[in-house]
């Protein structure tokens, strides 16, 4: 509540205009009856033509003011319900892009897009429905009442007996709606989730011939949205019925003393009885406005608490050192203390008793088996996940002290699956330093080995390159990829097995480049012909360091490696390194 209050209280002024307006409408519509029953009693019943003049032109007459005033008050409640809307979704996108990796995994893609786009609309509509009709229909009601009681009273209690049954009943669809919603909104997190993943590899479900099976997942999950639902609905539905209902009766029991009054010649006027009939509609009419608000205020505020959800999170980890934004230059020192870490969403250590050190501007390469966790080291780098335990420190300070733009912003890295934006080869470099200048674009191409084969496409550098870079090969892709992290000219340049789709001479000349580069260098790779360029190796398996250091020691000392080694050299040639070994070690 707090949140929707801080954000509508910067549109306070047109709230309030729109609220005004509205309260001449109402105003208007409360006198009307009163009006109407003037033209019955003195026009027709006393045949008084003057009063059908005077009461009949006022009501024309505010009916036009009523319908004038409504105009602007729509606009101005529009007005402020979108710019709310618009600010709410601003902020939201804000808070999704500042979030950690841990919390962005914990929510998941498909519900924040649910609640970037639905729940936000709901609000809104809230909102706009609360400047036009949440505060009337209240007011609508109690002022019609009151008329009614200044009419005549004794009818008019007749209506008050369908009040606290409905207090009941609306306070009852209030919190069933609130919760049933709920679950419609994550059932739409759900659908939306499916969609996603298939819109995402719609190739690979067509080369696989998986769109049956694509199409029952989506078909099952649409199913248990539509049930949900309709469920809300039905339980929205019954709100009017029930308003009738009860109305309806309490007005047959008003005519019906209405008739033993007329007929004891009491002090009762038809014009009254016709006025409190007209109210008592009145009332009803509200009351079905009052019920359909309920739904809304419902639904609005299980939305709001989804947004809400996104806010304190986000706000719980605010980067403290996020304030001072001046320019941070990092040299690269890296090291791990005990680090640990484990994925939000699994139960198992990925990582666990991390320690190495590598000096600024060296080169260290990660090896592995699949799954050892080489990766997600990688990622906590940057801290796209924060470890769990231990410390890692850049130039001997922790990664949490430094504001997390500029750290990032002194990291180059290249990830695993290559991912390639629609637009030309030079906005894809771009994207890593978005005020490069074309000289340094084909800079970084160049160190990454990728400027011959730009010059060769039909525009160059403003070849159009499609979503996913559809027109370049693997190789290609991985150097853009590398170019765009060259770019920004980093400190720390993180490389995870993205060169696995290079040459061997391409690769060379790529590690030559980046050997000359002034930065520290950490590459992810499985190749022997990588690592023994590495001033370091850092040897892990099942998310724990086996061993670090050079290839000459990893090869004495570390039996997995040699068997890598073996693996892709072949034991002859290992046992020829070996021999060469000792004879250094041995020579006098
Ligand atoms: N987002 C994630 N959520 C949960 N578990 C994950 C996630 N990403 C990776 N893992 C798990 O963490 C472990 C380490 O994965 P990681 O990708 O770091 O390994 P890797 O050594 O880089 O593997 P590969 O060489 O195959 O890329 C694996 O068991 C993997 O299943």
């Amino acid at each position: 509540m707090r949140t929707f209050s801080r954000f509508l209280a910067k549109y306070k002024g047109y709230v309030l205009f729109a609220i005004s307006l509205m309260l001449i409408e109402l105003a208007v519509e409360v006198a009307q009856p009163f009006m109407m029953s003037k033209v019955i009693d003195e026009g027709i019943i006393a045949g008084q033509t003057n009063s059908i003049f005077v009461w009949g032109g006022l009501l024309l007459g505010t009916t036009v003011l009523a319908f004038g005033v409504g105009i602007l008050s729509s606009f101005y409640s529009a007005y402020a319900s979108q710019n709310f809307g618009f600010d709410l979704r601003q902020k939201l996108y804000d808070s999704i892009q500042k979030m950690s990796t841990n919390t962005f995994g914990k929510f998941q893609e498909a519900s924040l897009l649910t609640r970037i786009g639905n729940d936000v609309n709901q609000v809104q509509n809230a909102v706009f429905m609360g400047m036009r009709i949440m505060l009337r229909a209240p007011l609508l009601v109690i002022c019609s009442l009151i008329m009614a009681l200044a009419l005549n009273v004794q009818l008019a209690l007749y209506l008050v007996i369908a009040f606290p049954i409905l207090a009941v009943f609306l306070g009852w669809l209030m919190v069933r709606n609130n919760r049933l919603f709920r679950r419609v909104q994550q059932m739409l997190d759900q659908v939306n989730k499916v969609m996603q993943q298939s819109l995402m590899s719609v190739r690979l479900v067509r080369v696989f011939g998986r769109m049956s099976h694509e199409n029952s997942q989506f078909q099952h999950k649409n199913n248990e949205l539509r049930s949900r639902t309709v469920a809300t609905m039905v339980l929205a539905e019954l709100s009017s019925p029930v308003v009738l209902l009860l109305i309806n009766g309490c007005i047959l029991l008003m005519l019906w003393a209405a008739r033993d009054l007329l007929n004891n010649g009491s002090n009762v006027s038809v014009g009254e009885i016709v006025a409190i009939v007209n109210y008592a509609m009145r009332i009803t009419g509200a009351l079905s406005m009052i019920a359909m608000i309920v739904n809304t205020v419902a639904r609005a505020s299980a939305s709001m608490q989804r947004v809400d959800e996104v806010f304190e999170t986000a706000d719980q980890e605010q980067d403290h050192a996020e304030q001072p934004e001046e320019e941070l230059h990092i040299e690269g020192d890296i090291c791990f203390s005990g680090v640990g870490f484990t994925y939000p969403e699994s139960n198992m250590d990925t990582l666990s008793d991390i320690s190495f050190h590598v000096k600024a501007g060296s080169m260290m390469a990660i090896m592995g088996a699949t799954g050892s966790g080489k990766s997600s080291l990688l990622q906590l780098i940057p801290r796209m996940y924060n470890a769990d335990v231990g410390v890692i420190t850049i130039d001997h300070k922790p990664v949490e002290s430094y504001p997390l733009h500029q750290l990032r912003m002194n990291i180059g890295y290249v990830p695993q699956e290559i991912m390639l934006f629609t637009g030309t080869v030079a906005d894809n470099i771009r994207w890593g330093k978005l005020e490069a200048t074309m000289d340094e674009v084909i800079e970084a191409a160049k160190l990454a080995q990728i400027h011959e084969a730009i010059m060769d496409l039909p525009q160059g550098y403003e070849t159009m390159i499609g979503q996913k870079g559809v027109n370049l090969s693997g190789g290609q892709k991985q150097r853009v990829s590398i170019a765009r992290a060259l770019v920004r000219k980093p400190s720390i340049l993180l490389l995870d097995d993205c060169t696995s789709a290079l040459d061997a001479e391409t690769e060379r000349r790529l590690l030559d480049a980046i050997g000359q580069l002034q930065c520290t260098v950490l590459l992810v790779t499985q190749k022997m012909s990588t690592t023994v360029r590495a001033d370091s190796i850092l040897l892990i398996d099942e998310g724990r360091v086996i061993k670090q250091g050079s290839h000459d020691e990893l090869m004495v000392h570390a039996s997995l490696y040699r068997k890598i080694v073996q693996s892709q050299w072949g034991k002859e040639r290992e046992a020829q390194w070996m021999s060469n070994k000792q004879r250094e070690l041995t020579a006098p």
